[in-house]
């Protein structure tokens, strides 16, 4: 079997274009702009280029997008100072400071910090805990790509085994929330599962989020099985040129794609998600914070 591969860039196309037709709406119906705030600190050369994208994207579905470039020393109390206006400006509806931060400053205490209402990463406690409990959450954009996209892929999601390998409160754990409540028999792997490969193995859902260059190799793959690779590890390439790198999965996608029934690759698989459901997360956050109804197909 060879697997299809999942064309992450034309959905995420898909999803954007829903959201600027649901911005249209807002913009035409209620005078309602929904607006995005992305927060950088510092000079992370990838982390520029997402913030980057973000604020194109954003741009192009019709919203207010700002970005705040702070200097790689800022203190706590001057971050904080800047959420907490952002948090009070009416017309911005998603708070997201771009991740890694300096060593200075704690993602855990930045996400407290904002209001759980604009907290598009879905990472506050608040959010976390609203998604557990089957309430209505923000949800981290990368699993919310995922979920989307499984179920464009496979339909009905229901009595499926699943597996999330990893256990980050940005992917893994919300991953594992949302299939869930889709109903999957869900297991999360990690470092110290015992058989990692026997685990997989059962699972008609793979979601690869560890970070590890092609650690998950096609033998651990279920015929047939559906392979998510949230995976963005960048490798030595030397066969391009001396100081070359390129990008690689968690899967190890060439004998992957040999079993799967389905496969993301890397790039353009997962990673286009991420920015498409972060516009999707802002326009939920302004129809929610304005007491208007939910964007249809925007949210989990
Ligand atoms: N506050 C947050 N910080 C970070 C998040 C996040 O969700 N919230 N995720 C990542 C970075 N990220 C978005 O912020 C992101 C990463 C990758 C992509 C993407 O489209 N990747 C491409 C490849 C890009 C390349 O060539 O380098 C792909 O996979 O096709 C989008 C967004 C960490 N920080
Ligand atoms: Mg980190």
């Amino acid at each position: 079997m060879t697997a299809e591969i999942l064309d992450g860039k034309a959905f995420g196309a898909k999803i954007r274009a829903r959201v600027a037709d649901h911005v249209a709406r807002l913009v035409a119906d209620h005078d309602l702009r929904p607006g995005l705030a992305v927060v950088l600190v510092g000079e992370d050369p990838a982390s520029q280029v997402y913030v980057r994208n973000k604020g194109i994207a954003t741009k192009e579905a019709g919203m207010k997008s700002v970005e705040h470039k702070l200097p790689a020393d800022t203190t706590e109390a001057d971050l904080y100072a800047l959420i907490d206006e952002l948090n009070a400006d009416p017309t911005i509806h998603g708070i997201l400071v771009q991740f890694p931060v300096p060593d200075q400053l704690s993602e855990r205490d930045i996400v407290a910090r904002i209001d759980p209402a604009k907290d598009v990463d879905g990472l506050s406690v608040t959010n976390a805990g609203l998604l557990a409990s089957g309430q209505r959450a923000m949800v981290s954009c990368t699993p919310l790509g995922c979920l989307m996209l499984l179920r464009e892929t496979l339909g009905s999601l229901s009595g499926k085994d699943a597996v999330v390998i990893g256990r980050s409160n940005l992917v893994g754990k919300p991953m594992a929330q949302l299939l869930l409540r889709d109903s999957c028999t869900v297991t999360i792997a990690h470092s110290r599962t015992a058989d990692i490969a026997e685990t997989v193995r059962r699972a008609d859902i793979v979601v690869a989020a560890v970070g590890r260059p092609r650690m998950v190799p096609g033998d651990w793959i279920k015929p047939g099985a559906c392979v998510i690779d949230v995976g963005i590890n960048r490798i030595p390439a030397p066969e391009k040129g001396e100081g070359k790198t390129r990008l690689v999965g968690d899967v190890d996608f060439d004998s992957a794609r040999e079993v799967a029934g389905q496969i993301t690759p890397v790039p353009g698989g997962v990673g286009p998600l991420t920015i498409a459901c972060l516009l999707a997360n802002t326009v939920t956050a302004a129809c929610r914070i304005n007491g208007l109804d939910e964007p249809e197909g925007l949210t989990a």
